[in-house]
């Protein structure tokens, strides 16, 4: 149970309290008693408002599936959009504009590059993340399968010298195309050298060459004669080579490169949304102060790595000596965004005065801004917005009226906390299919503080299915990534996206690689994304960071923005092409095969969720492939099932029969694990598995297909049974 300390009109959650009277308020210039009544106000006037705009969600949604329901069998288009105006699903269109936003860091308004997204409860991996703004690209491609493991070329246990040669050899290659010598080869030289300002490389038959575009050339490290490091840059992203003849790989080189490290994650949303399990004060307290301690610079973990204690704290900045002789500082971490919940969820965190849960998305936005202003006011070492602005992406909103809300919202969040306007700056992830259709309105009411727009693919896919479930049985899941409505959906974001003017203002960012372990298939496909007009996308980790910034060398995200802004085109029409099935007949097999692909991913996420609180992780799909499984995927896979149960393509004993297996597998998949609880001992008393058929059964009620709110309950009563059998 918890205990509440009463402030005002609200009763608080004592863990909580202590963290804000003793943590955040502390040093970040604001005064504990006005914060108290101002956070009080604005709770109690903003919480009607958005209590309105669940209740419209849910009534459009009802008109949607009445619609469908009459109309079955019949599909015609033109009546389908009048219905959506008649409703104020499409809406009417406002006047061109564009955005405005000011004080927005590079790394956002000008700079393309990859964006790691990782969960902000895990110090370890937030640390990572900041760090990985710079990444060993030799380290990225040993590691992982960029460089296949064919016979001979395992990683194996210890470094292996041939495939080490096979990494060197694709990183010289990599140099020779994107910093190309006058007619040489880098994996020709023996020297590099600072000489006059330029960089001159001496080859093994003594000539001396210089790069191709001197304007590379950016800095060095170390002395003229014997740099240590030179410094490299293409599109704005920096590179680094790394000169050390001491060094175990630096020995086996000709001139002595012991690494390339690349400049990786140029920005990071640490994420307080879809990649965690915070249900409580406890654990919502835990995002806070890393995210606290991320803003005043002191956040560190200490873990046990390869039989070593490890600690790790963030990354100073980089200095470097210009060509010209002058110091120059690079930024040494990741900007920094911090995505909050959206409106749909309550926290028991803090109560009002008739003991009803608030709104967690308002309190995200005070708290997360709260401890973003220590970085304004430089209580840290390091600094994360050198324009002092904060960054909070906003996800999972239903159209303008939502994103004027939480345009409304922020403006009352600078109020309280003193700050200028426009100061919050705000990300909209277009990832519902209300936002899709009318994000121009959407920008056009955060005009003044949007920094970007992502096409959130995950959970739009499943408010795809949730939207249209009554229309009839959906394609199958791995068909998705193929539909009409998908693509255009994609190119209608960008298409938005520069028409409103984020060209050199924001970012227009697109999804996650969900596929952590499949490097050489992101290196082949990943380029895509920004072929398509965006400049940035998201990656799982910094060694796909690091991989993912290849591409930003290769492609001139710049110019192709230009040619897409320059033919401007309305795609909604092929958006509200809805995915259902022509031809439903799939075999028995195909039909076992989409139910069983689903039912391990629910399961073998939802255990981890809901018995041990982690909320993402990696999880083997039927074909044994590892893949990234958080709130967004989980809402595409139950979603995906309940609607097959709804149109009847599956029988709910089929349906369970399935689940009972494959959480079998998965009990299977975790058996080395020795805190693991296995959810086919005990079908009835395993919340994990309650709580995943829940999912399924219960699918078609949740609220725009939501997993929040089952999640939720059930991690909460997990946390119950663990503390009564403590007691
Ligand atoms: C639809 C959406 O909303 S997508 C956005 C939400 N998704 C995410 O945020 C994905 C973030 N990624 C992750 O959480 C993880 O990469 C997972 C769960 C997918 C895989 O995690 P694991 O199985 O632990 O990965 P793995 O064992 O391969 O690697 C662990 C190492 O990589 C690092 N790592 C992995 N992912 C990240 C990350 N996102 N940021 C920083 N470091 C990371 C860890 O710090 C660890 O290194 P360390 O030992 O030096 O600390
Ligand atoms: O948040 C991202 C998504 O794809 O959903
Ligand atoms: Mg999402």
């Amino acid at each position: 149970m918890s205990d509440y300390v009463k402030v005002g009109n609200l009763e608080v959650d004592s863990k909580l309290y202590e963290f804000i009277v003793s943590e955040a308020l502390p040093e970040s210039g604001v005064d504990q008693d006005q914060f108290w009544e101002d956070f009080d106000t604005l709770i109690h006037e903003l919480t009607p408002i958005n209590k309105d705009l669940l209740a419209k969600r849910d009534k459009i949604q009802k008109q949607i599936d009445t619609w469908h329901n009459e109309h079955s069998g019949f599909y015609d288009k033109d009546s389908y959009k009048e219905f959506l105006k008649e409703i104020n699903y499409l809406e009417p269109e406002g006047e061109d504009f564009t955005i405005t936003t000011k004080d927005v860091d590079d790394e956002i308004a000008v700079q393309a590059g990859p964006q790691l997204v990782v969960p902000a409860d895990n110090a370890r991996y937030a640390l990572n993340a900041a760090n990985a703004r710079y990444g060993s690209l030799y380290d990225a491609l040993y590691g992982t399968d960029a460089i296949p493991e064919e016979e001979g070329f395992e990683k194996g246990n210890s470094y292996n010298p041939k495939r080490g040669e096979k990494v060197v050899a694709y990183a010289k290659a990599f140099l020779d195309e994107i910093f190309a010598l006058e007619q040489a080869s880098h994996k020709d030289v023996v020297t590099y050298a600072i000489e006059a300002g330029t960089l001159a490389a001496i080859l093994q038959n003594g000539e001396k060459v210089t790069l191709k575009n001197q304007a590379q050339f950016k800095g060095y490290q170390g002395s003229p004669s014997e740099p240590s490091a030179i410094l490299l840059q293409n599109h704005g992203l920096h590179l680094e080579i790394e000169i050390n003849p001491n060094h175990p790989v630096g020995k086996r080189d000709p001139v002595g490169i012991s690494d390339i490290v690349m400049e990786s994650a140029t920005t990071t949303i640490m994420d307080c949304e879809d990649s965690v399990a915070a249900v409580d004060a406890e654990d919502k307290v835990l995002v806070y102060r890393n995210l606290l301690g991320l803003m005043k610079g002191r956040l560190k973990a200490t873990f046990q790595k390869s039989g070593r204690t490890v600690t790790r704290n963030l990354n100073p900045d980089r200095k470097y000596i210009t060509p010209e002789g002058e110091d120059i500082t690079l930024h040494g971490r990741s900007l920094m965004f911090m995505r909050n919940v959206g409106h749909l969820m309550t926290t028991p965190s803090i109560l009002d005065e008739k003991g009803e849960e608030v709104p967690e998305g308002i309190m995200d936005g005070v708290l997360t801004s709260l401890v973003a202003r220590h970085d304004l006011i430089r209580n840290s070492r390091y600094e994360n917005s050198a324009k002092k602005s904060i960054y909070i992406v906003k996800p999972k909103m239903h159209g303008s009226e939502e994103v004027a809300f939480a345009n409304d919202l922020f403006n009352r969040i600078e109020d309280l906390l003193k700050l200028n306007r426009n100061t919050i700056k705000m990300g909209i992830m277009d990832e519902e299919r209300r936002t899709t259709l009318n994000l121009k309105n959407c920008i056009e009411k955060a005009k003044e503080r949007i920094v970007f727009i992502n096409t959130g693919f995950l959970d739009r896919t499943g408010d795809e299915i949730h939207s249209s479930m009554a229309a009839g049985p959906m394609i199958r899941k791995k068909e998705m990534k193929g539909s009409k409505w998908l693509d255009a959906y994609e190119k209608s974001n960008v298409s938005v996206g520069l028409e409103a003017g984020l060209f050199g203002r924001a970012q227009i960012g697109k999804g996650m690689w969900a596929m952590p372990e499949m490097m050489k298939a992101m290196l082949e496909e990943k380029g895509s994304q920004l072929k398509a007009g965006a400049n940035t996308a998201w990656v799982p980790s910094p060694t796909a960071a690091t991989l993912h910034a290849i591409h930003y060398h290769y492609y001139n995200v710049k110019a192709t923005q230009q040619q897409i802004a320059a033919n401007i085109q309305d795609y909604r029409e092929d958006i509200l092409e809805i995915p259902v099935a022509e031809n439903s007949d799939w075999s028995e097999e195909e039909i076992q095969e989409e139910l069983d692909n689903n039912a391990q991913g629910i399961l073998g996420y939802v255990v981890r969720w809901v018995n041990h609180g982690v909320g993402c992780s990696k999880v083997p799909d039927i074909h044994n492939i590892g893949l990234m499984e958080d709130r967004a995927t989980l809402r595409i896979s139950s979603q995906h099932m309940a609607n097959w149960l709804h149109q009847n393509i599956v029988a709910g004993e089929q349906v369970l029969e399935t689940m009972k297996r494959m959480a079998k597998v998965v009990d299977q998949q975790n058996a080395g694990d020795p805190d693991y609880q296995p959810m086919a001992e005990n079908y009835d008393q395993s919340i994990a598995f309650q709580a995943a058929c829940d999912l399924v059964f219960k699918g078609l009620s949740q609220p725009n297909g939501y997993t929040e709110p089952i999640l939720h309950k059930r991690r909460l009563e997990r946390k119950q049974q663990l503390l009564l059998n403590k007691v």
